[in-house]
């Protein structure tokens, strides 16, 4: 029996209520083709209906129903048909149909006879897309080319096995492009009044929804678990890095306490990891550095900035350790401080040497103590101190006494050891945070922290002086030096380290100028005067080349041979705005600028020359004595230098004396002996000056190769009434004598002095009696008539 097809448009309205699902009753071999009219609007449609559906079927449709459009479809071609009795007549098959569609729970439906595919529904359209290729056709012919993977269980419901595919993916072309879409088809055999399987019935749902939402959710599923598990596998290597890593790694929490240390932050502190769990950074950090740690971790909390810090970590055994920190924050999810990732690198080498050398850059390496650089530095640091707390600071200036003379005479290791003697004795006068420092050969600078009263340094000064005073044993002698003290202080004195320094400087100079072993505090007008001796040091370098060193020349008579025996050259220094300016003005300077070697020979060239010319003008000749300073005597060859001139001049030696202090001698006693004895060989006199003056030893006096004792003026000045130089100037006669050494008195300005010389057997007499030191032309009057003078010589 042919099917029938049935169209649930054509059931009329009200037909899919469900009371009116009442009236389908059965018709045989009528199938039911709901909600299928509306498709056939569409003329293009209807024309399939009618020409590839309907018509073949036409003479065995029961034709049901007679309204809409398929009823007119169906009458305008004539189909033959039944229409269906009341739904309450409808054949039972019909009535399955409708029950088994409806009770589904499908949306969409297909039905087969064996042979051809007979309908589908509306729902149907959009899994299909226009039309479904099938409809009408052998399902055998189409299946292949369709939905080949679903042929098996259409065949499995042809053969009466209902059967089901869930969630089964097709590719559809239903908007106009391939699309992947999921669904859940269902077939269940249809069956004739004889039980046979007449065709099959598909009831399908689109499941793309759902699928997709279950792969979506599978899909995050998927991403959550290998998030985890990638998240598992970066923990573990984050665990296995900073356990591993070669720097230290700690987490604190925001109060500073160990949470996490990795086994390299153990070994940098030298603690376990039990030691550090739970204890604070700051107590575990060298107390000088504490201040420095806790502001930085204070940032870091406070402002969530990363920052690096240099500080020493305490170990157990009390020694320190340096280490490079970088701080870091991390904060919990809502944004608050959670912790601070400490990353640690162990910079105790680098920072040992770093701190070595920079010892090394401020120190003094023989004395230890610190040197001018790092005496800036602190003297710094005690100023604005004592601008903090309204206290003074006091510099004391020190240049040793004698210390060069112990240098020449006992050699370089000996005034090495003197020096790191003298520092120590330094250090012990001061207080725990007083800088000593050593910023010259001879120069030390004592720092005064904190004073309240400026009187407070002299106590101190005082110590300093005594201290310094006391005997140094050095190479089995008992060396004695003695120190000169500058004292400036802040903020009397100035505000910056370097004027300070100077104007301790120059108060040490003024303190030296009194005779040394003294201290003197600075005083403003010192800077007046320590201007005017720049300015002589400087003019005094271009006076040579100007000239404006000339001579003087005082006589010196021979109270025996009762004539002028030996002329002085003494010099000046015509100076253009002071005028005539005499050796003690300039002298030492010149000596301490290192001019006096020039200077010395200029004059000998001049006085040599000079005593030559009155030789050759016919004058009878008498020696001339030019005087020389004790550095030329150690610097320079001063032997060559008088050959050369002699030489120069054509002077007889015989007619040229030198003249050395007795103090100057015994500087060096030793390079003394050995230079004069060279300018004895050559025939040149030699003279010890200011005899008396200088603690000369007879030993000494016996080893010095000379032939003139003067004795100083200031022994004949109170001649013959002062009974001490009576006896003194009687002495010195006798021991010349004895010495076979000629003996000359200066200053002689009385006849008294001169008749009590006389007396004594002096054998010769300088002084203003004679003469006062006047330029070579009156000098050579004074010579062409000695009559003006020599008969004093003769009373
Ligand atoms: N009170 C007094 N003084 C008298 C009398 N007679 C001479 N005088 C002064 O006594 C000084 C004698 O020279 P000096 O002891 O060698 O002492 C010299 C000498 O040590 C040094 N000097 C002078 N010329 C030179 C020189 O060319 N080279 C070096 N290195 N030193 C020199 O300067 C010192 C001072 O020289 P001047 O000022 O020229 O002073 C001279 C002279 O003017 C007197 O009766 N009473």
């Amino acid at each position: 029996m042919e099917p029938a097809l049935v169209s649930a448009g054509l059931l009329g309205p009200g037909c899919e209520r469900a009371e009116d699902r009442r009236f389908l009753t059965a018709l045989p071999n009528t199938i039911w083709l709901p909600r299928f009219t509306h498709h056939l609007i569409n003329p293009m449609d209807q024309n399939v209906l009618a020409t590839e559906i309907v018509e073949p079927f036409s003479r065995s449709l029961s034709f049901l129903g007679h309204g809409g459009e398929m009823g007119r479809a169906m009458r305008e071609k004539d189909w033959l048909g039944s229409p269906l009795d009341e739904p309450g007549q409808w054949p039972q098959e019909l009535k399955s149909t409708i029950a088994l569609m409806l009770n589904s729970g499908h949306s969409m439906f297909l039905a087969w006879g064996p042979e051809l595919t007979f309908f589908y529904n509306d729902a149907y359209i959009p899994l299909l897309g226009s039309k479904h290729p099938a409809l009408g056709k052998p399902f055998q012919d189409v299946w292949h080319d369709i939905w080949p993977d679903i042929e098996p269980i259409v065949l499995d419901a042809l053969a009466g096995k209902s059967t089901w595919l869930e969630d089964f993916r097709l590719l559809t072309e239903r908007n106009g492009y391939p699309e992947e879409a999921f669904f859940t088809f269902s077939y269940s055999p249809v069956r004739n009044s004889q039980g046979e399987v007449c065709g099959l019935f598909s009831a399908v749902n689109e499941t793309t929804g759902k699928v997709d939402a279950m792969n979506r959710r599978r899909a995050v599923e998927e991403e959550l678990v290998q998030s985890q598990e990638q998240l598992r596998q970066s923990n573990e290597y984050l665990n296995t890095i900073i356990s591993q890593a070669s720097v230290g790694i700690a987490q604190t929490d925001i109060e500073g306490r160990f949470m996490l240390v990795n086994d390299r932050y153990c070994e940098i502190l030298g603690r376990s990891r039990a030691d550090l769990l739970g204890r604070k950074v700051k107590d575990l950090t060298h107390p000088e550095d504490q201040l420095l740690h806790a502001e930085a971790f204070d940032r870091v909390v406070r402002s969530g900035e990363a920052l690096f810090i240099e500080k020493r970590g305490l170990r157990p055994d009390g020694s320190h350790v340096w280490v490079n920190n970088h701080l870091s924050l991390s904060r919990d999810a809502d944004g608050n401080p959670q912790h601070v990732i400490k990353v640690s690198i162990d910079i105790t080498e680098r920072k040992e040497n770093e701190l070595h050398i920079k010892y090394l850059a401020t120190h003094d390496p023989l004395t230890k103590l610190p040197n001018r650089t790092l005496l800036k530095e602190r003297m710094l640091h005690s100023i604005q101190a004592a601008q903090y707390l309204g206290t003074k600071v006091a510099l004391l200036f020190l240049d040793l006494n004698r210390f060069k003379m112990v240098n020449d005479s006992l050699g370089h290791d000996q005034g090495d050891q003197l020096l790191k003697v003298i520092a120590e004795r330094l250090r012990s006068c001061t207080r725990e945070g007083d800088t000593t420092a050593r910023i010259g050969g001879d120069e030390f600078v004592i720092v005064l922290d904190a004073l309240e009263f400026v009187s407070d340094a002299i106590g101190i000064a005082e110590e300093v002086l005594a201290s310094v005073a006391e005997p140094v044993r050095l190479a089995g002698h008992d060396v004695s030096v003695s120190t000169s003290i500058g004292i400036s202080v802040y903020p009397r004195d100035g505000s910056d380290p370097t004027i300070l320094l100077k104007s301790a400087d120059t108060a040490m100079y003024q303190a030296k100028e009194m005779g040394g072993g003294t201290f003197r505090f600075y005083s403003p007008d010192m800077n007046a005067r320590l201007l005017e001796r720049l300015l002589t040091e400087s003019r005094l370098r271009e006076a040579i080349g100007r000239g404006e060193l000339v001579l003087y020349y005082q006589p010196r008579v021979s109270l025996v041979k009762e004539r002028i025996v030996a002329i002085e050259a003494l010099v000046r220094w015509d100076h253009p705005e002071n005028g005539l300016m005499l050796p003690d003005d300039f002298i030492p300077i010149a000596e301490e600028i290192g001019l006096i070697e020039e200077i010395g020979r200029t004059v000998l060239m001049q006085a040599c020359e000079q005593n030559k010319r009155w030789q050759q003008q016919g004058q009878d000749p008498v020696r001339v004595s030019v005087n020389i300073s004790p550095r030329q005597l150690t610097q320079g060859d001063l032997p060559y230098l008088v050959r050369s001139v002699l030489e120069a001049t054509g002077l007889a030696p015989q007619w040229l004396e030198l003249e050395v202090t007795e103090s100057g001698l015994m500087h060096n006693i030793t390079a003394a002996q050995e230079t004069l004895q060279q300018i004895r060989d050559l025939g040149v006199g030699i003279s010890i000056d200011d005899f008396g003056t200088g603690y000369s030893s007879l030993n000494h006096l016996k080893r010095l190769p000379i032939d003139t004792l003067k004795i100083d003026k200031t022994f004949v000045r109170d001649l013959p009434f002062d009974s001490d130089d009576v006896s003194i100037v009687t002495a010195t006669i006798a021991l010349a004598k004895s010495m076979n050494l000629r003996v000359v008195a200066e200053g002689v300005r009385s006849v008294e002095q001169l008749y009590f010389l006389k007396d004594r057997e002096c054998e010769e007499v300088q002084g203003y009696l004679f003469g006062l030191p006047v330029p070579a032309e009156q000098m050579e009057g004074v010579l062409m008539h000695p009559d003006s003078i020599i008969p004093l010589a003769r009373k």
